[in-house]
């Protein structure tokens, strides 16, 4: 059994809640289990991964938020680059899914968010737990 940190950047809360269902079910389905902390947004997420990751307490890391375009550049700063730092994370040999929505809009994000619809948040989770697996093959 594995331990999960989600980090959820809770910038929408009732789209935080869906992505956050989807991805305890899968972890909790998997047999592993979870916690979960909470940062201001989504550009935060790869800082609270590396923070977590010096304490040992976690097998793997799901990384969940919705970044939704709104009228300035800032939408490419957050969405890419949490997408960057969680890269960097992982190519550093961290278990990381990410399921932070980058959205042009609500609707867009609803449907992904939810777990009757694309369930992003599983997803993500899923993503996690197989690169755990992928870690411990190559050992
Ligand atoms: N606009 C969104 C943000 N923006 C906030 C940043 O993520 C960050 O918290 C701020 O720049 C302070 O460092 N974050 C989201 O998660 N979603 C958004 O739509
Ligand atoms: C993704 C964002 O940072 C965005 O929601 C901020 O909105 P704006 O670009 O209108 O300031």
């Amino acid at each position: 059994m594995a331990n999960f940190l989600i980090v959820e950047a809770r910038f929408y809360d009732h789209l935080n809640d869906l992505l956050l269902a989807g991805a305890r079910a899968a972890i909790e389905a998997a047999g592993h289990t979870h916690e979960t902390v909470m940062v201001p947004g989504a550009l935060e997420i790869p800082g609270a991964v590396a923070l977590a990751s010096e304490s040992g307490r976690y097998d793997g890391y799901v990384a969940l938020g919705v970044v939704i375009r709104g009228e300035t550049y800032h939408f490419e700063i957050v969405a890419g680059e949490s997408a960057r730092g969680l890269m960097a994370l992982s190519m550093d040999g961290l278990a990381i899914g990410n399921g932070i929505l980058t959205t042009e809009n609500e609707a867009q994000a609803i449907v992904r968010a939810d777990p009757a619809q694309a369930n992003k948040g599983a997803g993500a989770a899923e993503a996690a737990i197989a690169m755990l697996e992928l870690r411990k093959r190559f050992g």
